[in-house]
């Protein structure tokens, strides 16, 4: 039973269209990823799921319930892109100005200790690293006990291991039972955090999957490349079915195909007794399936 319905939900800005048709379903307990280059409408997407934009068209269905329904303010946690306190606010001050906005928040304490904040909670907003930051939008996120959390753009700015810290951190709060929205474009996160992954590119949905099915999907294309110990006649490889293309690099080889491509190319060199000096295989990642999904200026 999924938590989240969204069905061909559009949205412009005047003359821009923001978002142009999306459909997706979250289930109960997952992380969904919501992946997608710079202006493909991911942000104005979940703003319009956490209630904070009225659609123009297509139905939102939010446990239930249309996305504006107050009832859902509790139920539905958002951190959103760059969310700013002032500066002189304390990370306490924060904590129980918004557990303040809820009838039964979460223990403002035990969700700092559990957020590594402790020991800031007398430091002011603008005195917090980068991470501490991001750190503290997650609590604000989670103070009021929500279902599901959406957060937008989580890791952006932090640096790798602060990423990967944030990264234990939603993976502990996912293990509590919230389902998570993550807005993001960065692969590797996608790929770690995430258990199914709608890409987004100029306000549509071009692929929505596991991230193994994703690559699985834009993988059939394999590419080996090698330097040959001896004169090489193109027409010997381009003779095996699994073979596409070759291509000269100086002494480089580079050899496109499909199935078991590396068996097909060894065979033949083999076959004329020669050596594959320096041989590499090209398996591509998530990274790859998105370039190829959203296209280069991706
Ligand atoms: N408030 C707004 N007014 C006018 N245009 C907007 C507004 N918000 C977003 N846009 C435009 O709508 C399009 C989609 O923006 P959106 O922020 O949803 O994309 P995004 O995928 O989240 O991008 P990013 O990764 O850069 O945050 C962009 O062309 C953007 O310039």
């Amino acid at each position: 039973m999924p938590v989240i319905e969204v069905q061909n939900l559009r949205k412009r800005y005047g003359d821009t269209v923001a978002v142009r048709d999306v459909s997706f379903t979250v289930e109960r307990g997952e992380i969904f990823g919501i992946l997608g280059p710079n202006g493909a409408g991911k942000t104005t997407a979940v703003e319009c799921v956490a209630g904070l934009r009225v659609p123009d068209g297509g139905t939102i269905d939010v446990l239930g319930r249309e996305p504006r329904d107050r009832s859902l303010r509790r139920a539905v946690g958002v951190q959103l892109q760059e969310s700013q306190l002032p500066d002189k606010m304390t990370v306490q001050e924060a904590l129980q100005l918004y557990a303040s906005f809820y009838p039964d928040p979460a223990d403002w304490r035990a969700l700092a200790r559990e957020l590594g904040l402790a020991d800031q909670l007398r430091t002011r907003y603008a005195k917090l690293s980068g991470g501490r930051k991001q750190r503290l939008s997650i609590a604000l996120a989670l103070i009021g006990n929500p279902e599901i959390a959406v957060l937008d753009e989580l890791t952006t700015g932090l640096d790798p291991q602060a990423r990967r810290d944030t990264w234990d951190l939603i993976e502990s709060v996912r293990r509590s039972g919230v389902t998570i929205v993550l807005v993001t474009h960065f692969m590797e996160e996608a790929e770690r955090l995430c258990d199914r992954l709608a890409v987004i590119d100029h306000g549509e949905v071009v692929a929505l999957d596991t991230p193994a099915g994703l690559v699985d999907a834009v993988s059939a294309e394999q590419r080996i490349w090698f330097r040959p110990s001896a004169p090489l006649d193109d027409a010997l490889l381009l003779a095996a079915p699994e073979v596409a293309t070759v291509v000269r690099h100086g002494q480089q080889v580079e050899v496109t195909g499909s199935g078991n491509l590396l068996h097909a190319v060894t065979s033949v060199l083999a076959t004329h007794r020669i050596i594959a000096n320096d041989l590499r295989i090209e398996q591509p990642g998530l990274d790859e399936a998105f370039v190829r999904l959203v296209g280069k200026d991706g």
